[in-house]
Order: C-alpha cells, then sequence, then structure tokens
C-alpha cells in the first residue's frame, strides 16, 4: 500500500540540510562540474501545508518519461529527485517511485507515479511535474492516462539495445496526444553502448535529428543536469487561466488508509483549496475538498492547486468506484464543459480465480475487492464452476497483469486461490442476429449441435509491431504464420534492424507466443500490440473428461485446426502433472463429440509414512506435513485431486 508521510516528515525530507532562511540550496549535479542551484520547497505553514500560488503556468512543466521496458525511466526519475533535493542523495536510491513490492520484486513499473519537483533555470523557479509510466505492454493505458496530464515527454532509449517495440509504440501514443517528444539516450556508460547507431535510428524511425538527442547514463549520473533544462525550453507550458472557473481531469486515484480516495488530478483552470465544493461531471455527486497538495514523492498537503499544476485532492469519497479516471471535476454553482476524457481500459484476457479452500470465499472476496480498489483495470464477475465452486471471473489487460494481479493477492493479502488457464473473450453470431460474448469457454456453445442456430463464431485480433536484427527475419516471419499472423509489411530502421507489422489473433499471444519470440531470436527481438477488432474464426471447445466426467474448468477455446495437435498435448500435459491416486485416472479430450486422446494415470497405493518404522515421530510429522503443503494447492474434482498446474497446462500452443 502507499506508505503516507504526515507533512512534517515530507518536508524533513527536503529540509535535511542548510539554514531555513535561505531559498537556495547549493547542490552538485552527480558527474557534474558545474555548481546547480536547486531550489528549495517553499517553506510550510502552520497546518504543514507549502504555498505554490507563486508558480503560474508559465513557470511550470509537466511531463513524463516513456521508454520501452527496462530501458532505464525509474532510474532517470531517481536521479532527478535526487538532482532537485526531493530525495537525499544515496546509493540506495533505486526506483524510488516504484512503490509496490511487486513492482520491487520484479524491477518492473506497474503504476504510472508522479513526483513534483522544485527547480531554478536561468533566475527563474520551475514547478516540475514528473510522471514516471510503465514499459511493459500491459500497462500502456497507464501510460496513455498520464500523458494527457503532461505537455511534453522524455523518450528514453537504451544506447546499447537501440529503439524497441515499446519505443515505436509509447511514441507514436505521445506524439499522437500532441506532446513534445524529447529523445535521450540512455545507458551510455556501457561498454556495448552505440549512441551514434542508437540516433541514427532515431532519426529515420521518428524523423528526429540526431544532433537534438541528449546522451546521458541514469545510472552514473552523466548528462543528468541537463535534463531538466531541456525539459524546460522544449516543453510548452501548460494552457488555461486562473481566472476561469475550476476545472480539472481526474487520471488516477487510489486508496490510502489513513485518508481514504485519493484522486489526482491535472488542473486544467481555476483553483482548488481545502473547503471548496466539488462536482463530478460523470455523477452530478458533491464532494468537500479535505486536502489539496502534491506528490513529493509522498502526499505533502499544498494552501492550493492552481491551474497548470498536477497534485493531489482528497475529498469526502466513500468508495473508489465514485472516482472514474477521465472524470472533469468543477466547482459547485460553477459548471463546466467536460473533457473528453478516456476510453476506458478493456479487458483482453480473463481467467477465473477460486478459493483453494470454499470457506475461504468471503474473505477473498474482501482482498479481491480491495486489490481493485487500487487497480480499476481488472473487471470483476461472479462465476461458479460445477468442478471448482463459487469464485470470479477477471478480465486483465493482458497476461503480466494477470500474474502481477495474482502476485499481489497472494502477498498483500496472504490468498490461496486457484487461476485457470487464461482466454480471450469470444464472440457468437447467432442466426437471428443477436451477438454473445464468451468470456468463460464452459459458455462456448456446442458448434457442431448447434450449427443451425450459429452463424459464425470471432476471436479478437491485434496488430503487432516486431523489432529484430535482420538475420532473424525467417523465424520470425514462420513464428507468426504458424501463429495464424497475417503479415502486412516489413521495414529496417537501419542497416540491420527490421520492423515487422502483423496481425495475430489475441489467442496466440495469450500462450506462448512471446516465449518463442523471445527463445527464437535469442532475446533479441521486441513485440508490442494493440487490439484490431473481430474476425471470424473457425472455433470449437475442446473439453477435457476425467474418468468420463467433463471438467468446466478445463473446457478451453480454440482454432478448428489445432483441435487434434492440442488435444493430444492437453491430455500428455494433464497426465505429467496430476499426481498418481489410489484408483486409474482415465484423462480425454475431446471437440465436436469426438473424443481427440486418451491417457491413463496409473493407480498408486502410497503411504508416506512407511518408510518410518521404528518410530521417529519428529520425522513422521515432517512427511505428514510436507504432504499436507503439497495438497494446499490442490482441488478435488469428483474423487481426482488437481493441482494447480493441471488449470495452467491446458492453454493451447501452437507446434512450431
Ligand atoms: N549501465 C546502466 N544501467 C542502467 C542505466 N539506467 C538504468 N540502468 C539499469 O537498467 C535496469 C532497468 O532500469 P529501470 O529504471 O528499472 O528501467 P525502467 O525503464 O523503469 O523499467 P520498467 O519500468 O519496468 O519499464 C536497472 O537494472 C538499472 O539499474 C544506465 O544509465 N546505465
Amino acid at each position: 500500500m502507499y506508505m503516507r508521510l504526515r507533512p512534517l516528515a515530507a518536508t524533513n525530507l527536503l529540509f535535511n540540510s542548510g539554514a531555513k532562511s535561505s531559498s537556495k540550496q547549493l547542490f552538485r549535479g552527480a558527474n557534474s562540474s558545474r555548481r546547480l542551484y536547486v531550489t528549495r520547497a517553499p517553506e510550510n505553514n502552520k497546518r504543514g501545508e507549502i504555498d505554490i500560488s507563486s508558480y503560474p503556468p508559465e513557470r511550470i512543466r509537466n511531463f513524463s518519461i516513456i521508454a520501452h521496458i527496462d530501458h532505464g525511466k525509474s532510474t532517470l526519475a531517481d536521479r532527478l529527485l535526487e538532482h532537485t533535493g526531493v530525495i537525499t542523495k544515496s546509493g540506495k536510491n533505486k526506483q524510488v517511485l516504484d512503490k509496490l513490492k511487486v513492482e520491487r520484486e520484479r524491477g518492473i513499473t506497474v503504476k504510472a507515479q508522479s513526483a513534483s519537483m522544485f527547480y531554478e533555470h536561468k533566475g527563474d523557479q520551475y514547478l516540475m511535474n514528473l510522471i514516471d509510466t510503465p514499459g511493459h505492454v500491459d500497462f500502456s493505458y497507464e501510460v496513455s492516462r498520464s500523458l494527457a496530464a503532461c505537455q511534453g515527454t522524455i523518450l528514453l532509449v537504451d544506447a546499447a539495445q537501440g529503439i524497441q517495440a515499446q519505443t515505436v509504440a509509447n511514441f507514436y501514443l505521445a506524439f499522437g496526444e500532441g506532446l513534445e517528444v524529447i529523445p535521450m539516450l540512455n545507458k551510455v556508460d556501457l561498454p556495448t553502448a552505440e549512441p551514434e547507431r542508437a540516433a541514427q535510428q532515431i532519426e529515420s524511425a521518428f524523423e528526429i535529428e540526431s544532433d537534438k538527442i541528449l546522451h546521458i547514463s541514469a545510472k552514473t549520473g552523466l548528462g543528468v543536469d541537463q535534463v531538466l533544462p531541456a525539459v524546460i525550453e522544449k516543453t510548452p507550458p501548460p494552457l488555461g487561466s486562473v481566472d476561469k472557473p475550476f476545472k480539472a481531469l481526474l487520471f488516477d486515484t487510489w486508496y490510502d488508509t489513513y485518508v481514504g480516495v485519493v484522486c489526482l488530478m491535472a488542473i486544467k483552470d481555476g483553483s482548488i483549496k481545502r473547503g471548496d465544493r466539488i462536482v463530478s461531471s460523470h455523477s452530478g455527486t458533491k464532494y468537500e475538498v479535505a486536502e489539496v497538495g502534491i506528490m513529493h514523492p509522498e502526499q505533502t498537503p499544498t494552501t492550493l492547486l492552481q491551474v497548470g499544476q498536477v497534485g493531489y485532492i482528497v475529498c469526502n469519497m466513500k468508495s473508489i468506484a465514485e472516482a472514474h479516471v477521465g472524470d472533469t471535476f468543477y466547482k459547485d454553482r460553477h459548471p463546466v464543459e467536460p473533457l473528453p476524457g478516456f476510453v476506458p481500459a478493456k479487458s483482453m484476457v480473463f481467467a477465473g480465480v477460486f478459493p483453494i479452500d470454499a470457506g475461504e470465499f468471503d474473505s477473498l472476496n474482501e482482498s479481491i475487492q480491495k486489490l481493485t480498489l487500487n487497480d480499476s483495470s481488472v473487471s470483476v464477475h461472479k462465476e461458479t464452476s460445477a468442478a471448482l465452486g463459487q469464485g470470479w471471473r477477471l478480465g486483465f489487460l493482458g497476461t503480466l497483469h494477470m500474474d502481477v494481479f495474482r502476485q499481489r493477492l497472494e502477498e498483500e493479502y496472504d490468498a490461496n486461490v486457484l487461476i485457470t488457464s487464461p482466454t480471450v473473450p469470444y464472440q457468437i453470431k447467432f442466426t437471428d442476429g443477436t451477438i454473445k460474448f464468451i468470456q468463460t469457454p464452459a459458455d462456448f456453445p456446442d458448434t457442431h449441435t448447434l450449427q443451425d442456430f450459429v452463424e459464425s463464431t470471432m476471436e479478437p485480433y491485434v496488430s503487432a509491431t516486431i523489432l529484430f536484427p535482420e538475420k532473424y527475419l525467417g523465424c520470425m516471419l514462420e513464428l507468426c504464420t504458424t501463429h495464424r499472423g497475417e503479415i502486412h509489411n516489413h521495414t529496417y530502421i537501419d542497416e540491420t534492424r527490421v520492423m515487422l507489422k502483423c496481425e495475430l489473433p489475441m489467442a496466440e499471444i495469450v500462450t506462448d507466443f512471446y516465449d518463442k519470440l523471445k527463445s527464437k531470436s535469442q532475446g533479441f527481438a521486441s513485440f508490442d500490440y494493440e487490439e484490431s477488432g473481430y474476425k471470424t474464426s473457425d472455433l470449437v471447445k475442446m473439453e477435457v473428461l476425467l474418468n468420463g466426467e467433463a471438467v468446466d474448468a478445463l473446457a478451453a477455446v480454440m482454432h478448428k485446426s489445432m483441435v487434434v495437435t492440442a488435444g493430444r498435448d492437453i491430455a500428455k500435459r494433464l497426465k505429467e502433472v496430476i499426481r498418481r491416486q489410489l484408483f486409474d485416472i482415465i484423462i480425454q479430450t475431446s471437440a465436436n463429440g469426438k473424443i481427440v486422446a486418451r491417457e491413463t494415470v496409473k493407480q498408486l497405493r502410497k503411504n508416506v509414512t512407511a518408510k518410518c518404522y521404528g518410530g521417529d515421530i519428529t520425522r513422521k510429522m515432517k512427511l505428514l506435513n510436507r504432504q499436507k503443503e503439497g495438497k494446499k494447492r490442490m482441488k478435488k474434482i469428483g474423487k481426482v485431486e488437481l493441482p494447480q498446474e493441471a488449470f495452467l497446462s491446458i492453454m493451447t500452443k501452437s507446434q512450431s
């Protein structure tokens, strides 16, 4: 959860050195020989609030950092926060804005975070609002939302890797939003860095002159002192007027255990302070503002927020469900034209989530509700499975998003869950013209017996961009075609790197496409995609029968051409993961009413304590406990015990 520093602690962070009366703090940049004057945050009043009213739009810069995954966004954010004295300079500052445990463990950014800094440039004081965004394609929704609060963005490119698929996707996202793109080459300290080559790629892909690109190392600090001056000079100040009625865009929200719902807003016109009454354009609900402030980098109250600034507002919102990302807020009795808002995040991948122990349903329900409060891009519907009992069908933006959610559920809420194989949403068009969305494979009708009623079955497609060195062109083309892809074109971004555009069924990406892409290109290919609508496809439901009984939670939907290979493969993989039990277990896969494959798990009579003759009770207990531990993630289907892996092993995989 978000740690909340009380105002005093937050400002102590800032004022840990120097005389209080001085408005400037002397700061020496990491590798810089120049002396830099970095402005300290304004003093706080008796209520612990700081006054930022002296920052009009022309002295505000709202910018983000966008890049391909791992190109160094969060590390650059650390250096900038140190450089401006927001955090004390220390070798220990590593991805300070990656606040979630899962982000720290995985070394990836999942949630965009903002931080305000005070900075002096050419004698003027500036308020700089930085938004650090995630790099992975599953979280691109976070990126597009964050860009709505910015006027400029740093496009960071790893000088050793050059431009990658998410560099291209994020550039076009920012360009499409009309943002000023400031290119920078990072990691120039690496012996493998080839800055000239990477700069050429940027020039040919984005038509940005290579001599306008800053060369930096976010790790060593080299060149970092030039970053904020470049942002100030190139990014236009926010538009708007302090004299117009208050108008603000809500672009992020989270739940804070101390103050409740926190809304991150970009103030487009006017100003707001504690005690004001604001109204949501979305619902018409009125709220009283309890606190306004900036992220510095934790919540730090201010006397007001005004035009051009990006900050948080705490009001008497009871539930995060009331905070609609993309909503426009105005002051009571001063309505304004709402801003366009955002297209809601669309779930691309669905999976069933069930408690291992049915008795934990209520506590798991509470945990899922709490976790979705801080991640509104997860869609939640109750689901009942004949095999697994009561649970939920959750919708995610991609499989990494799903995995991060599962990890947070287990680590932050101590939940013990079983997750079924991920699936994409299918559509069925019936002859009477009705269209049905299918999020659970078990609900997919038997197209064989219903063929007179079903006009067509459809699956979602994505437009994909793949970047790789030329020598992998042959195997990348083959990979796309074996995954039912349609190649559109390929172009060269320099003499040796290729950009391939193709269309792929989303279902292929959910399974093993990405792993194969990485292994076939020895890790050199990168990949990005966006949804491109539904296409008619010959789909069938594959059922799994255990000792003659169909298990709904193991059903899968797949293209007709894959039925035989996938049917055999699934039966084999299930045989590998289902433990031998006291009776034979017959595994069958079936599609269109025909059995495709059959495997048998032979019976076994096992007494785990058999070897413990002689009565060593502690050893006996240890073995029994270990067996109990192994059972934790088991689910009993009829008489057959299935481990978690069984549910994930039914993912269909292409034979390439
Ligand atoms: N040598 C070197 N390593 C760097 C530099 N900048 C970042 N790194 C390293 O690159 C890795 C990724 O850095 P991050 O800052 O987490 O990258 P990111 O772009 O924020 O990653 P995501 O948010 O997951 O997309 C870390 O191990 C950093 O220490 C640099 O200038 N030089």
